[in-house]
């Protein structure tokens, strides 16, 4: 047993993606949220035992001599374009591709290439190289341990939930070694050769701060693009700031980033269903990617369509966030239903249920316009539509969730939508040979976990 060694829990949420995914890629408005399941980290320093840095990743353990490690840390070779310029704020900055190389080259003495636990353990190194290679704090050997509630590879973003786990991880460490180093205040960290960076030390911490989010989630879009090569940014940044998450908001001002963590959403319920198909992100992101290459104009115009499907779903229900004013429509459909307006507020959660109740009919219509659409550019299967298929008959409406191709479909359950009929209809799919789940969506970012029973 060491003493006085470093030891926290960190975790992060999956996703899912309400609208709009494979668009985003191509500019268009998505909206995703985070749900309550989610990957756990546990990192534990060790100063005394032994030389080695233990990894234990989908229960597959692999050791790391602490040495080479700390050595490909030390190389001279600059990997960041402009080294003066460089510091843990700005990974972007990395020659990317040149540095997995690097790290492939290392990991494959070890793990075979191609394997699940080949790609996250570079997108490991990726980040424990990466931010300790900028900043000057005395590395010592460690254990990390993770493990997840997430079906791997299956459109809840288990992918961006390990990255942000990972880069969280690695910036806490960070900052309690510095915290050692330096005391308690505000302290450059980065290593001399570099950019100064400051940070604010203290021997406690209980979350992280928007700075810090944004600083962990430019290392967890890196693990992204380790994972699926040219990803949208979407699925880290729910990871990483929880709640839900716009990408490519219109009336974006020039300069402002295309993601925009959201602070208010309204509750959403919905059946979660996992086909059971297994893919891989990045090959079906991939194949859309061709199918747009050999038809440009055609395919251009269907995704086009889930741009403009996309936006009218969240205009929609964006507005019906506690406290919003109500757009044109909704003022029309609270005429309809007789609700009485105090004033300029809403009535709360009830005002929000009643609206999102007579809007369901247009919310249901999109769902089915956008997993028609999804099918056209290939991304759907036979299983996905027969989730689709099921729930219809029961006068839901389901769309997949994510890359597709197999993974997760979900099924908005409309706030007047009967507990009877959500129960045949689940029982419906089980019968058909699917895991369904019963969830709101939302949850919390990225956290320190202080509960002492998840590892
Ligand atoms: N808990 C974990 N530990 C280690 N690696 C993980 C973990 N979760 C995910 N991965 C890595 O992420 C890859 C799966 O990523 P992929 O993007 O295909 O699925 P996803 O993230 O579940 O789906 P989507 O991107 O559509 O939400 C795995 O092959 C594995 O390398
Ligand atoms: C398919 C996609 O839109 C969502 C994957 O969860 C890819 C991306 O946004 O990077």
């Amino acid at each position: 047993m060491d003493h006085g060694c470093l030891s926290f829990s960190i975790s992060a949420p999956g996703k899912i993606i309400l609208i709009g995914e494979h668009s985003v890629v191509y500019n268009k408005q998505g909206l995703a949220s985070a749900i309550d399941k989610r990957t756990y980290l546990h990192f534990k320093e060790h100063r005394l035992a032994h030389d080695q840095i233990t990894y234990n990743l989908l229960n597959k353990i692999t050791e790391w001599d602490f040495r080479s490690v700390y050595n490909l840390i030390t190389l001279d070779k600059p990997l960041a374009v402009g080294v003066k310029e460089f510091s843990i704020f700005t990974p972007e900055l990395f020659r990317h591709d040149e540095f997995v190389d690097l790290i492939q080259e290392f990991v494959n003495q070890k793990v075979e290439e191609g394997t699940d636990a080949y790609k996250s353990l570079v997108g490991l190194f990726y980040i424990v190289l990466g931010m300790l290679w900028c900043t000057d704090v005395n590395m010592t050997p460690f254990d990390i341990e993770m493990m997840t509630d997430l079906t791997i590879g299956a459109g809840t973003g288990s992918s961006a939930s390990f990255a942000a786990c990972i880069a969280g991880a690695v910036y806490h460490y960070i900052r309690l070694k510095a915290f050692e180093k330096h005391g308690a205040g505000e302290f450059n960290i980065s290593y001399e050769m570099f950019k100064p960076y400051k940070m604010t030390l203290s021997a406690h911490y209980c979350g992280f701060s928007e700075e810090d989010k944004e600083v962990i989630n430019k290392w967890a879009y890196c693990v992204e693009k380790i994972m699926h090569g040219s990803p949208s940014g979407l699925d880290n940044t729910v990871c990483v700031y929880g709640n839900a998450v716009l990408i490519n908001p219109l009336g974006r001002k020039e300069g402002e980033s295309n993601l925009r963590p959201l602070s208010n959403f309204p509750t959403v319920r919905i059946l979660l269903i996992n086909s059971g198909i297994p893919r891989k992100t990045r090959d079906v992101v991939r194949k859309v990617a061709d199918l747009k290459r050999s038809c440009p104009d055609a395919v251009g115009a269907v995704i086009n369509a889930m741009g403009v499907v996309a936006n009218e779903f969240i205009k929609n229900l964006m507005g019906i966030q506690d406290g919003a004013e109500p757009s044109p429509t909704q003022e029309e459909v609270f005429r309809q239903i007789e609700v009485t307006r105090l004033g300029t507020s809403w009535l709360g959660v009830l005002v929000c249920e009643s609206v999102f109740t007579s809007l369901s009919y247009l919310f249901q219509t999109l769902i089915d316009l956008q997993q028609g659409l999804l099918n056209t550019i290939g991304v759907s299967h036979p299983r996905l539509e027969e989730i689709c298929f099921i729930t219809a008959r029961r006068g839901l409406h389901s769309k997949l969730t994510g890359a597709g191709g197999g993974g997760y479909a979900f099924t908005l359950l409309p706030p007047d939508a009967s507990e009877e009929r959500v129960i045949q209809t689940t029982e419906d799919l089980r019968s058909a040979g699917f895991k369904v789940e019963d969830i709101v969506v939302n949850g919390e970012g990225i956290a320190i976990d202080f509960r002492k029973d998840v590892f």
